[in-house]
């Protein structure tokens, strides 16, 4: 495999000089290098094709599309050659690394309104070409928003881009689920009908809340949780009181990107004329401000990795647990994505929504309650009656519920479940599919072939999950897992929160979000890595590992597939020890029981808990009543043992008479005896004497 775009470029990995490392994504590291015979620097992407078995097509159109190129704000490849197990991609050397590295080194807080303006039109000057000539991104992030030494911007990273006018498998594979999870488009996420150039203009929106707060919405929660909030809640946006400092067309930039229907979403030319854009200045303003005293990139990539692994080591100590380990692992990044349904439930009810969330939920949930999105002045998300009338049956567990309720409207608004959705994507065991829609009949076709069903049991067995969480999150955090962590890598990202990495970081608004959050979990998933989620090759020879979590046998792009993806029909046979595939506690076969008794359950157990508590009132009424009744009985006791000691003293007395009297008889009938025999005596001496 071999592009040769640039023929002065040699194709030889003897002709660079591989110097330090300056960044690293799932299955690459970029290194900063010499091109012997050119005597220039550059950038050198190393992807390791045994980790990309799967997604050849994926890393052959992110080559070629980047070799294609001729654009100043598009990074454009030189060159790519294979290397041993490795594909060498030559590049352009950005110096200044991406605005994700900048922020996190210099501007945890994110840049100032006019640097932000700077780097957004270049990089909407990067999607207008894209779009025109076919593209879409599908990656748009800080993170992929590179600044070379002069200031100059090049929106970079194709690993998942498409080509709007493919047709057949390509074209599918844009109805995929592809992206990092924060920055995705909802219709995205939803699959409904494929998606176009307008969801680069959703991520583009996210992109610059990003680069206004230095993190993106919803970064702290766990991916799925992401998902669903990015469905469920309003748009986020920049708020009028707590974003003070950025203009009105800032504001209004920003809101029109973040639409929901992409139909309403302007084109990336049409934004490009946003007043907004008029704040903008020349690229070399970048060079004199936010990279002004910047430490060389390699050295910054050091300390933040360096940072990372302190983080993870100091919360190895303090959370060693595998639970806890995991769950670290699981945020971190995409490419540790599990999605055990357990587990997705768990940090689902992990998050607390009420107090300890981020600004941007709150934001959104009291936007909703208001009846209006004060950002961006649309009409919260429509809430459904069913929810209104579980939150008004149940009033004391609402809290407990709400979070539920978010689930499972979101899963209801999935045209295919996500689970199912991921599932193509990601390590999503076959019976955690299963006990979401375990028997398909009203079956939604999408267009990738993929088939759900929402049961309303398996919703049921959800919210006993929810309603249960202590215990159920318990089993469920202990559950094994399908699939065994690859190498652990420190993405292009950070995925620590900024307080640790910049602990000077000062409250702005949303900064009281730190000392709420519970330690164990991370705050943000930042710039995860990407997929490619080419479902054609699942024919490609696959690597089998053991694995003691479950067995991983095929790697499907930066994702690994476990045996229960593979063999649906095996699961049940193969969950039945629940340790192999580890998805559920319960085999699948019988979580479709399990799901239909439950409801039954759970109604026992509130009709239990009421006859508790009319026992419990009826108690307390007795012991009021038996209060009375002891005082009364112990009066007629007191009386009654008087009476009962006057008569015992009494029968006593008879008693001892008696007991004389019968001695007294004794005593008589015994000298009555002795007077007979002494008669009888005398009768014979009596006798003899007449004789
Ligand atoms: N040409 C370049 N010059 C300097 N740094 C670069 C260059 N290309 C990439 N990097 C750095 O390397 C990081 C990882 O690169 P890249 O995004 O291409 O890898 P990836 O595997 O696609 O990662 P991800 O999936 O997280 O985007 C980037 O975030 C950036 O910081």
């Amino acid at each position: 495999m071999e592009h040769l775009s640039d023929k002065k470029f040699p194709v030889n990995s003897k002709d660079y000089n591989l110097y330090e490392e300056v960044g690293e994504g799932v299955s690459a590291t970029v290194y900063r290098a010499l091109c012997i015979p050119l005597n220039k620097i550059v950038a050198i992407k190393v992807l390791d094709l045994e980790k990309c078995n799967n997604d050849l097509d994926g890393i052959r159109r992110e080559v070629l599309t980047m070799s294609l190129i001729d654009h100043p704000t598009v990074l454009r490849a030189h060159c790519s050659f294979t290397a041993g197990c490795s594909l060498w991609v030559v590049m352009p050397y950005m110096a200044g690394g991406s605005c994700l590295h900048i922020m996190k080194s210099a501007y945890p807080e994110g840049f100032e309104e006019t640097i932000i303006a700077t780097l957004l039109r270049e990089v909407l000057k990067a999607l207008v070409y894209l779009h025109a000539h076919g593209n879409i991104h599908r990656d748009v992030k800080a993170g992929n928003i590179l600044i070379d030494s002069n200031g100059a911007v090049k929106l970079a990273d194709f690993g998942v881009s498409a080509c709007m006018f493919d047709t057949g498998d390509r074209q599918r594979s844009r109805n995929t689920f592809v992206g990092t999870p924060c920055w995705m488009a909802p219709e995205v996420m939803q699959q409904l009908h494929g998606y176009d150039f307008k969801a680069d203009i959703w991520s583009f929106g996210i992109t610059a809340l990003e680069l206004a707060h230095g993190h993106a919405p919803f970064s702290k929660y766990p991916p799925m949780k992401v998902l669903l909030m990015t469905l469920q809640n309003a748009p986020p946006g920049l708020d009028y009181e707590r974003d003070k400092r950025f203009s009105k067309s800032f504001k209004e930039m920003v809101a029109m990107c973040l639409v929901k229907d992409p139909k309403k979403r302007p084109t990336s030319e049409k934004l490009l004329k946003h007043s907004f854009f008029k704040h903008a200045r020349s690229t070399d303003y970048l060079a004199r401000t936010i990279l002004d005293g910047l430490a060389p990139l390699g050295d910054r990539f050091r300390m933040l990795k360096a940072k990372e692994a302190d983080f993870l080591a100091q919360n190895k100590v303090m959370y060693g647990d595998k639970e806890h380990l995991s769950q670290q692992e699981y945020i971190r990044g995409i490419s540790a994505w599990n999605f055990n349904l357990e587990d997705l439930k768990a940090q689902a009810a992990l998050i607390q929504d009420d107090g300890v969330q981020n600004t941007e939920g709150q934001d959104m949930n009291s936007k909703s309650k208001n009846g209006y999105n004060e950002v961006v002045g649309f009409a919260p998300e429509p809430q459904s009656p069913e929810s209104d009338k579980l939150s008004n049956a149940v009033p004391v567990q609402k809290d407990v519920l709400d979070d539920f309720q978010n689930i499972k409207d979101s899963l209801a608004s999935f045209p295919i479940s996500p689970l199912q959705a991921l599932k193509g994507c990601f390590d999503v065991c076959e019976d955690d599919v299963n006990a979401i829609s375990p028997n398909s009949k009203d079956v939604v076709q999408s267009d990738s072939d993929q088939q759900f069903q929402l049961q309303p049991a398996a919703r049921e067995e959800d919210m006993e999950m929810k309603q249960d969480n202590g215990e159920n999150l318990e089993r469920s955090r202990s559950l094994s897992r399908c699939v065994i962590p690859g190498r652990q890598k420190f993405l292009s990202g950070s995925l620590i929160p900024e307080n640790v990495l910049s602990p000077s970081r000062k409250a702005n608004g949303d900064g009281d979000r730190e000392y709420l959050q519970p330690k164990y979990q991370p705050e943000r998933n930042y710039s995860g890595p990407l997929s490619y989620c080419h479902k054609k090759d699942t024919n490609v020879p696959t690597s089998v590992e053991d694995t003691s979590g479950g067995m991983v046998v095929q790697h499907k792009g930066r994702f690994k597939v476990t045996q229960a993806d593979l063999s649906p029909k095996a699961a049940p046979a193969n969950c039945s020890t629940n340790q192999v595939c580890g998805g559920s506690a319960i085999p699948s076969t019988s979580t479709v029981a399990v799901a239909s008794i439950l409801p039954s359950l759970q109604y026992i157990l509130q009709q239990n808990a009421m006859q508790r508590e009319q026992i419990i009132k009826l108690i307390k009424c007795l012991e009021q009543t038996s209060g009375h009744y002891h005082m009364e009985f112990a009066d007629s006791c007191t009386r009654d043992l008087s009476q009962i000691s006057s008569a015992s003293a009494r029968e006593k007395e008879l008693q001892s008479q008696v007991i004389s009297l019968q001695q007294s008889i004794g005593n008589l009938v015994e000298e009555l005896q002795r007077q007979k025999i002494i008669n009888s005596q005398l009768e014979r001496q009596l006798n003899a004497l007449h004789k």
